[in-house]
């Protein structure tokens, strides 16, 4: 259990800290060549929180080469698998000993609650770290079955140089998501956080460089998407590409990479997803929580949001009311404030772009919410006459959640499916074969029966159709994006002998 300190001490904590501003390359923080910056700003204040090194081009070539080096003279990719882990476990250390740091970090530079940052975000941040540290030095490579003529070994080495492009809603988890797995595999990165929330990934490559992490190894490029994001993704020698963000902004990294070296590609992209609740579903209060949580949990700044609730006739009418009440008890406020649930969003762009769709309610009915203030938006819930709607068919990534009625469970199916994407879905109901069936019949890569969630770092992450594309996050699963498959074909036979003297 995360112990909290109070909203005096937090916001003491935040005017204390030391930011970190310019990009990390090749072991040290460095300005970006041009001189240029920008800034980030705290979106809940609008505060001017630093001037970050707004890197370009010739930023990513320098740190894409200082990888390459690295990556080449095996300093890391060549260590025993257990001497990455003693590494990567000391940096497991110092995030444990600076966690009410990074929560405060990424609370001010993201809008997120603090509550959020310190009980979950940093707390899975480490364990991610952690478990892919654990698991990397027992993991076997195998041996083919063959005659007694040959051995053939298959083996996974590290893919190379990775580009990591990163999402602002989860800023550090999903930098763990990504570079566990991969430093562990022995690759070298390069990682572009997005604009909005830089810090905290800066302030965990320091933490990687004290924890004895190599120089070239871990390298963070700030600033833009057309800057640093494209030519990361057009890079000719970056072997690999693994971007969680936007189904617009993946869908270029795929034309990225076929314009270039046809490098891999791995997108974790948007969501629009089915939350169905059936008349026969159990403890509505309980399911009542699970809907609120998922719908509103980081403001709703979640690619597996439940954003759209399919609820079945019989149960509407008291869910909602129960939902309702759920709802009101999620406090908007101060993201620093312990007590809130629901912060700032984690821009002005992006506010507008939430706070517009509460316009666009039409034919809908608004239960609860519907409040806007110039940075938070409240949790609103609305009833839309089908999943044609806008709300429905959308990525809002705010806290607005769509409930649409429906007569039977085949119904639930078909609209819960109707949907360009794929990444989560849950179902509640307590007929086991329904939710066996349902699970079954949902196109997603995670489907949670009596409960919201995204499983664990024990199960892949990712999604079916415009969600997601070329392999999953979190897991063993998570391994085979930053690696790669090696026959080595040895013969034995005394014949292959005489050939090769
Ligand atoms: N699936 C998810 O986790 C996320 C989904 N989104 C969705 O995307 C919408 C827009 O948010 P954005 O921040 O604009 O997402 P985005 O997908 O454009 O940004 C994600 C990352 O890609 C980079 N990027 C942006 N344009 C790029 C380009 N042309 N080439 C290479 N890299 C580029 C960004 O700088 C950032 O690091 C949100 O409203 C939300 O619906 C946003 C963030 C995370
Ligand atoms: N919820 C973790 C993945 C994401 O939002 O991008």
């Amino acid at each position: 259990m995360t112990d909290l300190l109070t909203k005096a001490e937090y916001t003491a904590l935040a005017k204390s800290l030391d930011l970190p501003v310019n990009a990390f390359i090749d072991g040290s923080f460095r300005p970006a060549q041009s001189g240029k910056t920008f800034e980030t700003v705290n979106p809940a204040t609008g505060a001017k929180l630093a001037d970050v090194a707004a890197c370009d081009p010739e930023d990513v070539d320098f740190a894409v080469a200082k990888a390459r080096d690295a990556f080449e003279d095996g300093r890391w990719s060549r260590l025993h698998p257990g001497e990455r882990k003693e590494v990567l476990l000391k940096l497991v250390k110092l995030l444990e000993r600076n966690q009410p740091e990074l929560a405060v970090l990424e609370s001010i530079d993201s809008g997120k609650p603090v509550y959020d940052c310190a009980t979950t975000d940093i707390p899975e941040t480490i364990h991610c770290l952690k478990w892919h540290a654990e698991l990397i030095d027992k993991i076997y490579d195998q041996v083919a079955p063959s005659s007694d003529s040959h051995i053939a070994l298959v083996v996974r080495e590290a893919v190379g140089v990775v580009g990591l492009v990163l999402p602002w809603n989860f800023p550090l988890l999903m930098l763990a998501w990504k570079i566990g797995p991969a430093l562990a595999a022995g690759c070298s990165v390069v990682v572009k956080p997005a604009a909005e929330t830089s810090l905290s990934t800066l302030r965990l490559a320091e933490l990687a460089m004290e924890a004895g992490l190599p120089a070239g190894v871990l390298n963070v490029v700030t600033g833009s998407g057309a800057e640093v994001g494209e030519p990361l993704g057009r890079h000719p020698d970056v072997d690999m590409v693994s971007f969680t963000g936007s189904t617009a902004t993946g869908r270029r990294f795929l034309h990225y990479s076929a314009d270039s070296n046809l490098k891999e590609v791995v997108l974790e992209m948007g969501g629009k997803n089915p939350c169905i609740v059936l008349d026969d579903a159990e403890n509505l209060d309980v399911v009542a929580a699970h809907v609120v949580n998922g719908a509103f949990w980081n403001m709703g700044e979640n690619c597996s949001a439940a954003s759209r609730l399919i609820v079945q006739s019989g149960v509407k009418a008291k869910l909602l009311e129960k939902v309702a009440a759920h709802a009101r008890e999620w406090p908007v406020g101060d993201p620093l404030d312990p007590e809130t649930r629901i912060g700032a969003l984690v821009s002005k762009a992006h506010y507008d772009k939430v706070a517009g769709y509460l316009g666009k309610v039409g034919k809908g009915k608004v239960v609860i919410g519907g409040e806007a203030n110039g940075t938070h938006v409240s949790p609103t819930v609305v009833e839309i006459p089908g999943n044609d709607h806008v709300l429905a068919r959308e990525e809002i990534f705010g806290p607005i959640l769509s409930v649409i009625e429906v007569g039977s469970f085949e119904e639930a199916i078909r609209v819960a499916n109707d949907t360009d994407y794929g990444l989560a879905a849950s179902i509640f109901t307590s007929n086991a074969k329904r939710a066996i069936r349902g699970a079954r019949m949902i196109k997603a890569g995670t489907v949670t029966v009596n409960s919201f969630g995204e499983g664990d770092i024990s199960t892949p992450f990712g999604g079916y159709k415009q969600s997601g594309f070329g392999g999953r996050d979190n897991s063993i699963h998570a391994h085979d994006q930053y690696t790669q498959l090696k026959t080595i074909w040895i013969d034995l036979s005394d014949d292959a002998g005489d050939a090769v003297d």
